[in-house]
């Protein structure tokens, strides 16, 4: 259920500047955006146009040179480093394109960890059935296909239970039917267990399957699409 009276993310104005000794680069330039509360975003970007940037800002990695980033109207700027660590340790989950899994650790180690790690029991086994993966627990990463070991990421971003699972790129080292595999676990987690997900790619087609697709060109949104009627991950074709 999407509740678009409630505001996940509320981006005022963001810019984000990098000086390269003459020259300044706009990664992000005045960005205006809101996220509601039950969606699944699809951030679409050629190379360079500013999405890890953007991911960066929202997950509390890095903070903007100007404007606002609101979450739950909390200006995470406001927070010092020690509370945006926290933040980032408690309301977000995390999934890169390259899994990131400890390989001295079984399948169901490396989500206890990341439990562990946010101050939480936490239940891993749980986490990993819900991706499909309770069977491989005692895997190590090594034994996993790479759809597998991305689905113990995404196990391993719920176990937190965060308020949004952020993710770069996440079916971009996988072929074509595991990406569709990983689609339609990011899709369950948003629609049957009502958890928020954003997914940051340059990929078109999986634009389909989201409520709202964010278009960037450099540093700034092109424009932003509201779709009514997302298809399923299994019809998203590339
Ligand atoms: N730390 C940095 N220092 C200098 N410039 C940077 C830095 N990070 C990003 N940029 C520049 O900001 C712009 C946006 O980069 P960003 O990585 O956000 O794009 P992207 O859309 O994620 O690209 P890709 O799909 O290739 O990962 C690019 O021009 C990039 O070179």
């Amino acid at each position: 259920m999407i509740d678009t009276n409630t505001r996940v993310y509320h981006l005022e104005n963001v810019s984000r500047l990098y000086e390269m000794g003459e020259v300044e680069v706009r990664a992000l330039d005045r960005v205006d955006l809101d996220v509601f509360k039950g969606e699944f975003t699809v951030v679409l970007g050629p190379s360079g146009s500013g999405k890890s940037t953007l991911l960066n800002l929202l997950g509390g990695l890095d903070r903007p040179t100007h404007g606002r980033v609101l979450f739950y109207d909390q200006d995470l700027n406001e927070l010092s480093d020690n509370e945006l660590a926290k933040f980032r340790r408690d309301k977000v989950g995390f999934v890169f394109q390259f899994f990131n899994l400890v390989p001295t650790l079984t399948a169901l180690e490396n989500v206890e960890l990341a439990a562990a790690i946010a101050g939480l029991k936490g239940d891993a086994k749980k986490y990993l059935d819900l991706v499909g993966l309770g069977p491989r627990a005692d895997s190590f990463p090594s034994r996993l296909s790479g759809g597998e070991q991305q689905r113990v990421a995404i196990a391993r971003a719920l176990v937190k239970e965060p308020e949004i699972i952020l993710c770069d790129e996440p079916t971009g080292a996988l072929d074509y039917e595991t990406g569709i595999v990983v689609l339609r676990v990011l899709a369950d987690i948003n629609r049957q267990v009502g958890h928020n997900v954003m997914v940051i790619t340059h990929n078109a087609a999986i634009a389909a399957m989201a409520d709202r697709v964010v278009f960037l060109r450099s540093g700034r949104i092109d424009r932003v699409e509201v779709n009514s009627s997302p298809v399923e991950p299994e019809e998203v074709k590339w």
